[in-house]
């Protein structure tokens, strides 16, 4: 069986806690891992909002396709994706990931700017909440980070991240099917391929008990994330998965990693009391900055100074080369590669 990944679990909603130290403690673990178990005992996002989520995902991924089909995937990255439409890692799969997706972008007055299945009208504004939930603890995580490495001023990042703001934020549920419907599955294949994320954070939402998600160790090997680590057993929900995206980590120089992961069909690779038989559901928020925000070296001494840009910090990371880019032609590189019939007219 293999190890687990090592994984901090920190508390950022403790009552009394010093402030600094949380943050330190947060910069620590995104500076070496890029993945930090965020402890959630109710007070950000409670577990029945959570729960009704993963309801709302399960009817709108049984809802007829024409209707899906409708809301196809377009080039803001709103809408569905059916089985195989997405490759993550398009130099070694065979095939698109094994997974139907559903990008929400933005909500207005509780309604989303994008069309949704018919199944989704009545619990608009129930995703609305959910997304802004999410929204605003991405934006504590980020002034916690702006705390954490002595950016000047600390909501830096914060404020780079105006909810009202255009940006490629987007709240994604997803859908695994299980291997029973996958029977052309193939050992080496994978339900999402080995990939970074494009953002700043990215926030995952799991099931207990449903195994899948793998990270890339620095040993090159690829180690199990469990939904429930230890010590979290009794909490009302699993612990939130937070991760750092390519552009948190281009805009820190590297200093926050952002670390390659995957979905994998995991026979034998699952943790302990987790499996793959089911079909698989997860909720992915992924928070962007505003589009028109350039991506300047960020005022912090510690950022400036960090000296450790090695090939292990930058992994992960294709733009080696530091240029000023907004944050929406930094995303719009990465989608180019991963949705190959969505954007080839534009090849060549
Ligand atoms: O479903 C998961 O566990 C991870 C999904 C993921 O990494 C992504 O959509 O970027
Ligand atoms: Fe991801």
């Amino acid at each position: 069986m293999a190890v687990n990944a090592q994984i901090p679990i920190i508390d950022i909603s403790v009552d009394g806690a010093d402030q600094v130290d949380v943050a330190r403690r947060l910069v620590d673990a995104a500076a070496e891992h890029g993945f930090i178990y965020i402890r959630n005992t109710g007070q950000d996002i409670s577990a029945d909002r959570i729960q009704r989520a993963f309801e709302l995902a399960r009817t709108l991924f049984a809802s007829p396709v024409e209707d899906k089909q409708r809301c196809s995937i377009q080039k803001n990255n709103q809408g569905w994706s059916g089985m195989h439409s997405e490759t993550l890692d398009p130099k070694s799969q065979r095939v698109g990931d094994f997974k139907e997706a559903f990008n929400f972008g933005s909500f207005k007055d509780g309604r989303a700017t994008q069309p949704v299945p018919a199944s989704m009208d009545a619990h608009q504004e129930e995703l609305a909440a959910f997304r802004n939930a999410c929204h605003t603890l991405c934006r504590k995580l980020l002034l916690l980070f702006g705390i954490g490495l002595e950016v000047s001023p600390p909501d830096f990042f914060t404020s780079a991240h105006n909810p009202d703001a255009e940006s490629g934020t987007i709240l994604r549920f997803l859908r695994y099917p299980p291997p029973t419907e996958t029977p052309d599955a193939q050992a080496d294949d994978v339900r999402a391929g080995a990939h970074s994320d494009y953002g700043s954070v990215t926030l995952l939402f799991r099931i207990p008990g449903q195994a899948g998600l793998e990270v890339l160790t620095p040993s090159n090997t690829w180690a199990p994330v469990p939904v429930t680590p230890q010590g979290t057993e009794n909490d009302p929900s699993p612990p939130i998965l937070v991760n750092i995206g390519d552009l948190l980590s281009y805009w820190t120089n590297g200093l926050l990693r952002s670390t390659v992961h995957r979905v994998s069909f995991s026979p034998g690779q699952a943790a302990t009391g987790e499996s793959s038989v089911d079909p698989r559901y997860t909720l992915v928020f992924f928070c962007h900055p505003a589009h028109d925000t350039p991506l300047v070296p960020v005022p912090s001494e510690r950022v400036r100074s960090f000296a450790g840009v090695s090939s292990q910090a930058k992994e992960g990371n294709p733009y080696a080369e530091r240029k000023v880019v907004t944050a929406a032609e930094h995303l719009q590189m990465r989608l180019q590669a991963s949705y190959a019939d969505l954007y080839k007219d534009n090849a060549a």
